[in-house]
């Protein structure tokens, strides 16, 4: 019988969340049934879906929603054998039994040198984000000119460089001169760090004079309001996120956007990455290339420990991270 220690969610969030939203129970599991695997932790993600999706998924006392990988330990079900890796929907627990419905393979051949923690960011969900977002939504093309906000995260970095190897001048913006550095390192054109800069309009300007043919957005709220704007006409604008929303008490109101839409004729399009659900194995093989091929930069966020959860994840919703906010179980 396997101890399971598990992070349940003791009250939805008010506001940004705070450790005491949080409470650590233990879990004695059963033996495994015919047809079962169970796994255990090694990664965990943290990320910014789950401020808002807690509410819309969760009910209080549920295990805090979130992806793991994890390393088979015990089967009953061929498809699992014991010492694979699988990506697990379990949550925040150190150990889990599944059916199978809700784990899935790491891609076959994964070479020995690139961290499995990959899976849960460069060569995962915010791959996959990054990747279909600029494909599919922004159609992005060689020779024009894309604007990341939120560059320095998870999904940020991808754009710009997957942007770069389109051929598109990128522009980004984080939240500290850290990661404008860090965004410089991995080839993007221009970067700024968004709370020191005067004033975002100028800002935005003094990148790009000529203005923006795509526009990321993972931020929301005031940064729209300036960039759209700067948008060139027929200019593409994915929605991808609005994190500097998640944590709002009361909706914020913004400027309205439909004078730049008209006059500049933009295409602004909400999506979720789950629209590409048939396409992700194509995602994650070219991701998983350009990586090895080191066309893909990644860093990894890394806070040790699974008592640390909680923490890691109010860090990475505050700036703490740059690249992917990954917990180790141990
Ligand atoms: N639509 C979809 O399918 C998906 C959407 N997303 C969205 O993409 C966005 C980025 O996600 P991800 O890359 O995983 O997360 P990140 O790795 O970017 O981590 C979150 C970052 O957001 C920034 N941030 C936090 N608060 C604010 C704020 N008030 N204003 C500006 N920036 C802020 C911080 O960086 P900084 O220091 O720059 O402030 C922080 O590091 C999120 O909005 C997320 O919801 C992610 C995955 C899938
Ligand atoms: C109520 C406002 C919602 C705003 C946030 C919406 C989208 C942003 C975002 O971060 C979306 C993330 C999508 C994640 C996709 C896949 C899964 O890994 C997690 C989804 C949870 C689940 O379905 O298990």
């Amino acid at each position: 019988m396997v101890l399971s220690r598990a992070w349940t969610l003791i009250k939805h969030f008010e506001g940004t969340p705070k450790l005491s939203d949080f409470k650590l129970k233990e879990v004695q599991l059963p033996k495994i049934k015919n047809g079962e695997v169970l796994v255990e932790a090694e990664y965990f993600s943290v990320d910014p879906y789950m401020r808002p999706y807690s509410k819309r998924m969760m009910n209080e006392g549920d295990i805090m929603i979130g992806t793991q990988v994890a390393r088979v330990l015990e089967s009953n079900n061929k498809a699992y054998p014991v010492g694979s890796y699988v990506l697990s929907n379990a949550g925040w627990t150190t150990h889990s039994i599944s059916q199978g419905k809700d784990l899935t393979p790491l891609i076959p051949n994964w070479p020995d040198h690139i961290p499995k923690s990959l899976a849960l960011g460069t060569i995962g969900m915010p791959g996959l984000t990054a990747y279909f977002g600029l494909k599919e939504i922004c159609i992005a093309k060689k020779g024009e000119i894309v604007l990341v906000n939120g560059a320095a995260g998870a999904v940020g970095s991808l754009v710009g460089q997957i942007a770069k190897i389109i051929g598109c001048k990128v522009v980004g913006s984080a939240g500290s001169d850290d990661k404008v550095q860090y965004l410089k390192d991995i080839g993007f054109d221009e970067a700024f760090n968004y709370k020191t800069v005067g004033s975002l309009e100028e800002a935005l300007k003094k990148a790009s004079p000529e203005g923006y043919d795509c526009f990321f957005e993972n931020v929301g709220g005031y940064f729209a309001d300036v960039a759209l704007p700067q948008m060139r006409k027929y200019g593409r604008i994915a929605v991808c996120g609005a994190i500097a929303l998640y944590n709002d008490t009361t909706p914020r109101k913004g400027e309205y956007v439909h004078f730049p839409l008209i006059f500049h004729e933009l295409r602004m399009e909400g999506f979720t990455v789950q629209r590409w659900q048939d396409r992700y194995d194509e995602g994650l093989e070219k991701l998983m290339q350009w990586v090895i091929e080191g066309k893909l930069k990644y860093h990894e966020h890394i806070t040790k420990g699974f008592d640390k959860m909680p923490a890691g994840f109010i860090g990475m919703l505050k700036g703490d991270n740059t690249g992917k906010a990954i917990i180790t179980a141990k």
